[in-house]
């Protein structure tokens, strides 16, 4: 039977997190995560699952197929929603029979509704069983769930030695070792730096097992393998730790649409350096946090109790407003992941990349985090462009997110905005999901598409491709309400900073505001005008403005100009950029590629084409901060003011 109903009582999600807040998560009953979990019949005190009759079960399963669709307007599609469901008798606990019965009658609903029952944990309460399922739907052979969670931290937090060790299931030895697999470079073998934008991906089967098996000789993965065989993956987009590659980190942020953040902190370096500035941003962007703290193998007790407590502090500070909870067994993975996507609570591990300890939990953690992203096929199709290549053979294959909709094979779509602000037909040529050739994808999925009859040299990160339905509109000028967060003086009309909206990176000159001037703390209407070219914006969508140290954060409230829209059938007009002849394969940034699917679309092309090894996902190399630089720097042909209203009021 399930537990006692708590719908409509006092267990409110601010009840949870007092709850949490005064330490007493851990309570044998009502445990928050009831609350969140619990299915129940309104006007019941107690639930038999036991023997349930027919209409009680058709209430349950409606219960369950809404939780499994939480989120998703009309429930015309299926978010990718895993519900915990806790299995325990009205005084916690139930005997084995009515814990067997019980469990029957959940595995009959999972399988009305195309899901599997996973056990996650069980134990022996005082009055009997407890036990913990997972309910995850099942997908397509070739399909699979797909989480995106950014890694950020500072230099030497051990980022790219986690995600080594995640991936490819082998310690590191304190001193390097686990991040060989993933560096790409031979500077970032040197220097031991992470400088720009990396992939890597963890497979979990149905049974929430990690399939990431590395190749014996080399260790490099093989993604499209991974992805046969996981019912979910999780993409990490490793970040630049460095100041310096703070722009790159702030794209991967807000380009590569992370659902969750995942702040690294060295517990014997504590809370330094970008720590703050990148929890900050996951802040701005509204995205969920967890921190994981590394290197406990070396750190004395003290000072990791050190670090623990600064790092509760900064989360529980009004700036913040977190509610950190350090996770220290399968229950607490099960509480916080399940109440994970309130993005008030902030889970914290504590691991050893070298000793292994307590990377089960958060291998646990991962399988059981939940896109936070809802799709419906119905929907209009939009894809954002975060990056291009020259694929010889195949021609321009442009990378990025489906932000909504459904994209298949050859289907027309509008590519824009050009430099004019027009949009232009074209045709999808082949479509590959983390390496896999594949005929659709949906909202919420990174893809890469071969377009047909197109230059690369026309495209830009910050395009879009769209949905013909969506009349697209490219947009000069717009008003955003923006809270500057750091700004040495003060910022007034003239000035001019980098804005970053989804993969969109340009400078924008602010025109106008309801105030003389801008100082830190300052919140304000402004009115920006991009210098280049126009984008494709929408209202509601978060935005970074920043230059060097200043930084704003903000949400577009009104588009102000935009452009003719009607899709032209003439040729764009091309940004000049690099020469893409001679290498094999060409990023925009002039770096060598090695993308996600890139890679598969050239092999697939021309076996002959040289490409980096698999393995650790595609790497992309520091040229983007560089190309920043010259965009910054570049002269405009529009009538936007010039920039000398920095720091001037
Ligand atoms: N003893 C110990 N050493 C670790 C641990 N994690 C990482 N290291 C070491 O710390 C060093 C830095 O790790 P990296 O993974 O390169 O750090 P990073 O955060 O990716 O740094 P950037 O890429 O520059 O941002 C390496 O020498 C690792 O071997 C750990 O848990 N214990």
């Amino acid at each position: 039977m399930l537990s006692t109903c708590t719908c409509g009582s006092k267990y409110t999600f601010d009840y949870v997190f007092k709850q949490i807040a005064q330490g007493c998560i851990r309570e044998a009953s009502p445990s928050p995560h009831l609350f969140l979990s619990t299915l129940c019949l309104p006007g019941t005190e107690q639930l038999a699952l036991v023997s349930p009759n027919a209409e009680q079960y058709e209430s349950l399963l409606r219960q369950l197929r809404d939780r499994m669709e939480e989120g998703c307007e009309n429930h015309t599609n299926i978010l990718s929603q895993d519900p915990v469901v806790k299995l325990y008798g009205g005084d916690w606990g139930l005997d084995e029979k009515d814990m067997e019965a019980s469990a029957a009658t959940v595995c009959s609903m999972c399988e009305q509704l195309d899901a599997d029952l996973i056990t996650l944990r069980e134990r022996n309460e005082a009055a009997g069983l407890v036990r913990d399922y997972l309910i995850r739907r099942r997908v397509g052979e070739l399909d699979f769930l797909e989480v995106r969670v950014a890694v950020v931290g500072n230099v030497d937090a051990g980022k790219s030695t986690l995600l080594g060790v995640l991936t490819h299931g082998e310690l590191d030895n304190g001193r390097g070792f686990a991040r060989q697999k993933l560096f790409r470079h031979k500077h970032e073998m040197e220097s031991g730096r992470t400088s720009s934008v990396g992939n890597d991906i963890l497979g979990f089967d149905q049974e929430g097992q990690v399939v990431n098996k590395p190749d014996s000789h080399g260790g490099s993965l093989d993604w499209t393998k991974i992805c046969e065989k996981s019912s979910k993956v999780i993409t990490f987009i490793d970040l630049a730790g460095h100041e310096k590659y703070l722009k790159t980190t702030v794209f991967g942020m807000t380009g590569h649409l992370p659902d969750f953040c995942m702040l690294m902190v060295g517990s014997n370096a504590g809370i330094v350096g970008m720590t703050k500035e990148h929890l900050g941003l996951a802040l701005a962007l509204n995205v969920p946090v967890f921190v994981v703290v590394t290197k406990i193998d070396m750190c004395p007790a003290n000072i990791l109790q050190e670090t623990l407590k600064l790092l509760q502090r900064l989360l529980k500070s009004p700036g913040c407003r977190k509610i950190p909870v350090l996770v220290q067994n399968k229950d607490d993975v099960i509480v916080t992941a399940s109440n994970f996507s309130s993005e008030r609570m902030c889970p914290i591990f504590q691991i050893s990349n070298v000793t292994g300890e307590n990377m089960d939990l958060l291998k646990m953690f991962l399988n059981l985090l939940s896109s936070r992203t809802s799709y419906r096929d119905d929907q209009p199709a939009e894809f954002q462009i975060d990056d291009t290549y020259s694929v010889p053979g195949v021609g321009t294959v442009v990378s990025g997110t489906t932000l909504r909709g459904l994209i298949r094979l050859n289907d027309t779509m509008l590519l824009g905005p050009d430099p004019l602000g027009s949009f232009i037909p074209i045709a999808v040529k082949s479509i590959h999901r983390k390496r896999m050739p594949v005929k659709e994808v949906r909202g919420g999925q990174t893809a890469s598409f071969a377009l047909k009859k197109i230059k690369r040299s026309s495209i830009r990160k910050g395009m879009v491709m769209v949905s013909p339905r969506l009349s697209p509109q490219a947009t000069w000028e717009f008003e955003a309400e923006i809270l500057v967060l750091h700004h040495p003086t003060t910022i007034s009309p003239r000035y001019q900073a980098m804005v970053h909206c989804g993969s969109i990176r340009q400078t924008a000159t602010i025109l106008s505001m309801n105030r003389d001037c801008l100082r830190t703390g300052d919140k304000a209407l402004v009115h920006f005008r991009f210098i280049k070219t126009p984008e494709y914006l929408h209202c509601d969508q978060r935005l970074v403005f920043r230059e060097g140290r200043t930084k704003a954060v903000g949400t577009i409230t009104k588009l102000l100009q935009s452009t003719n829209n009607l899709p032209s059938n003439s040729k764009p007009p091309q940004i000049k950029m690099q020469s893409t002849k001679k290498a094999p394969l060409r990023k925009e940034d002039g770096t060598t590629a090695a993308c996600d699917d890139v890679a598969t679309i050239a092999q697939s092309a021309s076996p002959n084409t040289h490409m980096p090894k698999s393995g650790g996902g595609g790497r992309r190399r520091g040229g983007q901060r560089h190309k920043g630089k010259s965009q910054n720097s570049s002269t405009n042909s529009t009538s936007a003011p010039s920039s000398s209203g920095i720091g001037g009021c």
